[in-house]
């Protein structure tokens, strides 16, 4: 997979391609069915599928608080190809680029640049300063500049399928609802740094404690079934079972939020430096305060046992 980063790092003289464009934080299933029209229609035209993906994102630009990110660039451009992107372009969302009008925005980046023979959205597209285009203007553009438009309609289970959806499900720690929008369980990635040294020795559970890039949509505080994973040079991936925690461990008056990770059956495990991830597929319970270790010990066990009979089968 091709990607590129600019409005000018593009070589010239490439092909035409299907452009789909947006900012596709999450790859949620309403983008991965984007996605899938996009294919589609590039098969039939013999041409790659370009997702042309904003970044930063919009709200960050235009003055309305960037959200968390559901998805880090490059995990982002690896779900885009698994749904059907052949090449990722970054278009980096300056204020320039917003104070685009519909119609030079389309001329320059969608015809010039991106060299589009069909440009594949979701119907609640909008482009162009202060949002003035939307599908009906991109097609009547579309037919000036010599590329077709194919609409697809939001997904929705009742209620649209959304990328700020997500995050205010995952802000609820609702992380199975978050799970059935994005097709996938929910993921967060980073370091593995030392934490208090408590986990092996104190407790008996060794956690790997992820150091997450700020701005990391995070699960609220609470106790979770899921997974870790490790992904190895080629791409291989190792990965636990595993029982996580996010807060501030208060039976220690923690003050700093953290996420960790116990892989079940494993205190074998060296993980310090590693670039982890940690996947949450099930919440058992809200974060606690005890008043001893002993009774956060076995809390801990009975949510390990938990998280084996969701995980494993029991
Ligand atoms: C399954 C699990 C459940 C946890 N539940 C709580 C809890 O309810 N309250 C709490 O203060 N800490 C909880 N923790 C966090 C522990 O306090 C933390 O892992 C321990 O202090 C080790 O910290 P360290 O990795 O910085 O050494 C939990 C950890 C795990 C793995
Ligand atoms: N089963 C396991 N799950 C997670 N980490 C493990 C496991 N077994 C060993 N480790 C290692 O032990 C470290 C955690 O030990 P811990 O005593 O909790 O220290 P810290 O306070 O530094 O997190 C992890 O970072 C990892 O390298």
């Amino acid at each position: 997979m091709r990607r590129w980063r600019g409005l000018d790092e593009v070589p010239e003289g490439r092909g035409r391609s299907v452009v789909t464009l947006g900012v596709f934080d999450g790859v949620h299933r309403g983008h991965q069915r984007v996605l899938a029209r996009a294919a589609g229609t590039a098969s039939g035209l013999g041409l790659p599928v370009v997702a042309a993906v904003f970044d930063p994102h919009p709200d960050a630009v235009l003055g309305r608080g960037e959200p968390e990110a559901l998805t880090g660039a490059d995990r982002k451009a690896e779900l885009l190809a698994e749904h059907g992107a052949d090449a990722v372009r970054v278009l980096p969302f300056t204020p320039e680029l917003a104070r685009l009008p519909a119609e030079e925005f389309v001329r320059r980046v969608l015809a010039d640049r991106l060299r589009a023979a069909a440009v594949v959205v979701g119907e609640d597209f909008r482009f162009g300063s202060g949002a003035a285009g939307d599908v009906e203007v991109l097609r009547a553009l579309g037919g000036k500049y010599g590329f077709t438009v194919e609409e697809v309609p939001l997904l929705s289970d009742g209620e649209a399928v959304t990328s700020a959806r997500v995050r205010s499900l995952l802000a609820a720690g609702d992380v199975a609802a978050a799970r059935d929008c994005l097709g996938r369980a929910h993921r967060v990635e980073g370091v593995v740094v030392h934490g208090a040294a408590r986990g092996r020795e104190l407790l008996g559970f060794p956690t790997a404690n992820l150091d997450c890039p700020p701005r990391t949509a995070v699960p609220a505080d609470g106790v979770y079934a899921g997974r870790l994973l490790r992904s190895a040079p080629g791409g291989a991936e190792s990965r636990w079972a595993a029982a996580i925690s996010v807060g501030t461990n208060p039976t220690f008056e923690g003050t700093a939020r953290t996420v960790e990770a116990y892989a079940l059956d494993r205190d074998d495990l060296d993980l310090y430096g590693l670039r982890m991830a940690v996947e949450f597929t099930h919440r058992i319970r809200p974060m606690l305060r005890f008043d001893s270790v002993e009774e956060l010990v076995e809390t801990m066990g009975r949510d390990v046992e938990r998280c084996r009979e969701l995980l494993l089968g029991g």
